[in-house]
């Protein structure tokens, strides 16, 4: 498989802090890639340098061999890396489906302005929009839901929205940003068969993540991070047997590695 986003040399610097420290790794196309580590190993920071809301020290990201890591986060998004709604980006009172089609402004030919106005293209925008949102709804299970005003979502149902309102702005990859933090069991199974059929539909999935089961059964390969640097990539397999990866997760607070 091709790489799809390439990862070089990444650094970054807060002060005399390196969070990042000459990172390199590729995503292929149609992965799924986790990205793990204890506490403060650098795994939120990496997220934020590859979705373009923090700018590197140094090194690069590229998409498709086009160097994505200078660019305004909404202009990387547009050019199809995608970092998934946090809940506080939903706007909670409007519906589910609402929130949805708003997202798909992102791709947009005409301006929000001409939405409220009417034009010829927003209109156009607005039943192609409607009939996306529709797909994306069923595909995450949230048909039923679809005229839920957002704030009445429980916890699950409020993260599969926060997936379709990334599915909405057309990704070709999807960051998704500890997508099992505070799910239970059942919750947690369904997210994993909600990104695998992601993945058979053509995406291509970056998650950073604690819940360890989850992460070795979702992965087709992870990296690990360990005070910023890359300190292992592999299989999951060979990720539970990585001597390095095991004396990190030592005494750290994060689960043992295992499942
Ligand atoms: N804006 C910032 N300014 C200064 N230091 C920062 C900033 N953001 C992160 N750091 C530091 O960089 C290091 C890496 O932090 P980061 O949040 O990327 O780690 P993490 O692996 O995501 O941690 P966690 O698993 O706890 O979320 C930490 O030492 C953190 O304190």
């Amino acid at each position: 498989m091709a790489d799809l986003l390439e990862v070089s040399a990444l650094t970054k610097r807060f002060g005399g802090l390196v969070a990042v420290n000459n990172v390199s790794f590729s995503v292929r196309e149609k992965e799924i890639l986790s990205v793990i580590g204890p506490n403060g190993a650098g795994k939120s920071t990496l997220f934020k340098l590859i979705s373009s809301f923090l700018r590197p020290t140094s090194g690069q990201v590229r998409l498709k061999g086009e160097r994505i890591s200078d660019l305004a986060p909404h202009i990387a998004a547009r050019k199809g890396v995608v970092r998934t709604f946090q809940e506080t980006t939903i706007f909670k009172n409007m519906s589910v489906r609402e929130n949805v089609i708003i997202a798909h402004h992102l791709r947009s030919t005409a301006s929000l302005i001409g939405f409220f106005l009417g034009t010829g293209t927003a209109k156009a925008d607005e039943a192609a929009f409607g009939a996306s949102a529709d797909d994306i709804l069923e595909l995450l299970g949230l048909s039923s839901l679809a005229g839920e005003i957002a704030r009445n979502l429980p916890h699950g149902h409020l993260r599969a929205l926060g997936i379709a309102i990334g599915l909405a702005t057309n990704p070709s990859i999807l960051l998704l940003d500890e997508p099992f933090a505070g799910m239970n069991h059942d919750e947690t199974m369904r997210m994993v068969a909600m990104v695998k059929r992601l993945r058979e539909l053509g995406l291509t999935i970056l998650l950073v993540e604690h819940d360890m089961p989850a992460v070795m059964k979702i992965s087709d390969r992870i990296v690990v991070l360990n005070f910023g640097e890359k300190i292992a990539e592999g299989t999951p397999a060979q990720i539970q047997n990585n001597d390095k990866v095991i004396e990190a997760y030592l005494g750290s607070e994060d689960e043992a590695i295992g499942l």
